[in-house]
């Protein structure tokens, strides 16, 4: 049997008296997609900053085992060692592009930074792949070197995605990767994220609040109330049959759309 290439265990965050996340343990497995779902306020953001390393938890564990099959537990790893996480392994996609993207550096300069960062030096190899990344994410070549802020809401969301991915990491992280655009640029954009992700392999935590997105994309649904993980599942069996109070209501307040 296969090692998770994610782990927690009983991961805790309080804001205060307030609790972020409480108790959430789960596994992903090398190239499963998991999604997050849950109401505003359910905790979804707070437990994906803290798998993502982005927030400090303040109980319960995570272990993430590296391309060499090496297990680590990010917490007390050196701050050098996250970066080289957050670099050479991992993936985050924001909700808003413009905190994933640096807007004032052109299209080919935002897909190309993180080659640079990884130490690639050949200015034609970096355009190359740059360009080549722009294509996949249905960027007209001839865009190479304008900067996002010339680009609409949904191609700075696919430059964003190239910048995530240009790197080859293992595991991604979204946050509401669709929200905030109209719904045909979702559904175009849910569609080069299914391809992606299934070409590449890609393993996945997607939070969102939209159950069409985690239909689309998810192998398997976390639904999230009040910070404790209330259900778990294979995506079509937990939204074909819930079985919380919760996710009954979230499931039925859907259909009635
Ligand atoms: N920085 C913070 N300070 C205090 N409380 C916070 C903070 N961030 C989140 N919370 C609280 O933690 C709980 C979970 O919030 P979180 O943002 O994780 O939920 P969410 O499901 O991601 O919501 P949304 O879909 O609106 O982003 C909420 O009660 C929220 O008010």
């Amino acid at each position: 049997m296969s090692t998770p290439l994610l782990e927690t265990d009983g991961l805790t965050k309080s804001y205060g008296s307030r609790i972020g996340c409480a108790d959430v343990s789960f596994m992903l497995w090398p190239g499963e997609v998991m999604g997050i779902v849950g109401e505003s306020g359910s905790g979804k953001s707070t437990l994906l900053s803290c798998l993502a390393g982005h927030l400090e938890s303040d109980a319960g564990q995570i272990r993430y085992r590296d391309r060499a099959g090496e297990t680590h537990l990010p917490a007390t790893m050196s701050e050098a060692g996250r970066r080289r996480l957050a670099r050479e392994e991992w993936a985050y996609v924001h909700q808003n592009p413009r905190d994933g993207l640096r807007m004032g550096v052109s299209a080919g300069g935002n897909v190309g930074e993180p080659l640079m960062a990884r130490g690639q030096r050949h200015y034609g190899d970096i355009r190359e792949a740059a360009l080549d990344w722009l294509e996949r994410v249905e960027i007209a070549r001839d865009r190479i070197d304008d900067p996002p802020r010339a680009f609409s809401g949904g191609m700075q969301q696919r430059l964003q995605i190239a910048r995530s991915l240009v790197n080859n990491p293992r595991l991604v992280f979204m946050d509401e990767p669709t929200g905030g655009l109209d719904v045909s640029v979702q559904a175009r954009l849910l569609d080069l994220l299914r391809g992606l992700v299934r070409d590449l392999g890609l393993s996945a935590v997607i939070v969102t609040h939209d159950l069409a997105v985690v239909r689309l994309l998810a192998d398997r649904l976390m639904v999230m109330q009040g910070g404790y993980v209330v259900e778990s599942g294979l995506t079509d069996q937990v939204l074909d049959d819930p079985q919380h109070a919760y996710t009954q209501l979230l499931v039925s307040s859907v259909l009635q759309v």
